[in-house]
This record gives structure tokens, sequence and C-alpha cells, in this order.
């Protein structure tokens, strides 16, 4: 199973940048990964906040095949604590399927389009973050959890 993250727009500061690429390379000991960054809207048109969402939501669906487990990062999503994300991640492993999706929306959120085609919403907290650090907080999490899988020290330190 590969796990591909799928995102709206650069990742813009330095410092982000910097947590992405740190565990991006310790996850892929582990596990196929891949950030996909579908071009930011915004810059291209002078665009209404729903316009900008349904058409982030067409660059979205059209990254994905009929197969895909999509799941949405998302306030209103079931909150899970890492041990159990971890048990979650093991159980797809063990089904023969080939890509899990996750998805960070953009700064207004997902079009209904997303929302219907979407698998589940997972949410990291109650507390609304940036698009951009969601993308660093999850990628550590990801992380996170195949330490756990694998018993080793992190999830402790
Ligand atoms: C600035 S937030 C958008 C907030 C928007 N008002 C909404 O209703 O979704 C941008 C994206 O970051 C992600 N995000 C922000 N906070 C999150 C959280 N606590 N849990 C999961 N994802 C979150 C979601 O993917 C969201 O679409």
């Amino acid at each position: 199973m590969k796990i591909c993250l799928l995102v709206i727009g650069k990742t813009d500061a330095e410092f982000v940048r910097a947590g992405i690429a740190e565990y991006e390379k310790r996850l892929k000991y582990y596990i196929p990964y891949e950030m996909k960054v579908i071009p930011d809207v915004r810059n291209t048109k002078n665009m209404s906040e729903i316009q900008q969402k349904e058409r982030e939501g067409e660059l979205l669906l059209g990254q994905l095949e009929a197969a895909d487990y999509v799941i949405l990062l998302d306030e209103k999503g079931n909150e899970y604590t890492s041990k159990a994300f971890a048990d979650f991640l093991a159980q797809k492993m063990l089904t023969s399927m080939k890509r899990l999706v996750f998805i960070i929306g953009g700064p207004y959120g997902f079009s209904e389009e997303v929302y219907k085609r979407a698998n589940m919403k997972i949410s990291l907290s109650k507390m609304t973050f940036s698009h951009q650090m969601v993308r660093m907080i999850f990628t550590e999490q990801l992380y996170r959890a195949m330490t756990i899988l694998k018993g080793e020290p992190y999830h402790h330190e």
C-alpha cells in the first residue's frame, strides 16, 4: 500500500518545508509515501470563496483513482489517538488496498463534491490549523504511527 497526501498550493514557510522534509525522509523507510501539490487557484483568477473551493475540488478529484480510499483531514472528522491511528493504518495495510489518499483542504475547506467522494474524515484536533501547518503536523503523525507499529521508542520520547 502507498500513502499519498494531496495538498493545495506550495508550502510557503521555510520552517514548515523543513519540518515536512524531515518527516518525509524518515517516513520513507517504512512505507511508500508521496505528497502531491495541486496548484493554488487563488493566484490565477479573482475567484469567490465558493468558486475557489469548487475549482480546487475539481483539481483534487482529478488526482484520484476509482480504487483509492480517500480520507479528508477535517476539523469535523473523527478524532484518534496516535495509537488508534497507527492501528487503523495497520488494518488498511493488511488489505489489498493500493493507495490510501489523505487530503488537506485549502483555506476555505472542501467543496461538497469532495465531501461526497471521501470515505471518511479525520480531525487532528478541534482547533483550526492553517492548511500549511497541517501538512507538517500530519506527516509527523504518519511517521509516529509507523514507529508505533514497529515498537520503536520515538512515541515515548
Ligand atoms: C484553514 S483550514 C479550513 C477551515 C475551513 N473553515 C473549513 O471549514 O474547513 C484548511 C484545511 O486545513 C485542514 N485542517 C485545519 N485544521 C484541522 C484539524 N484540526 N484537523 C484536521 N484538518 C485540519 C483541513 O483539511 C482544512 O480544510
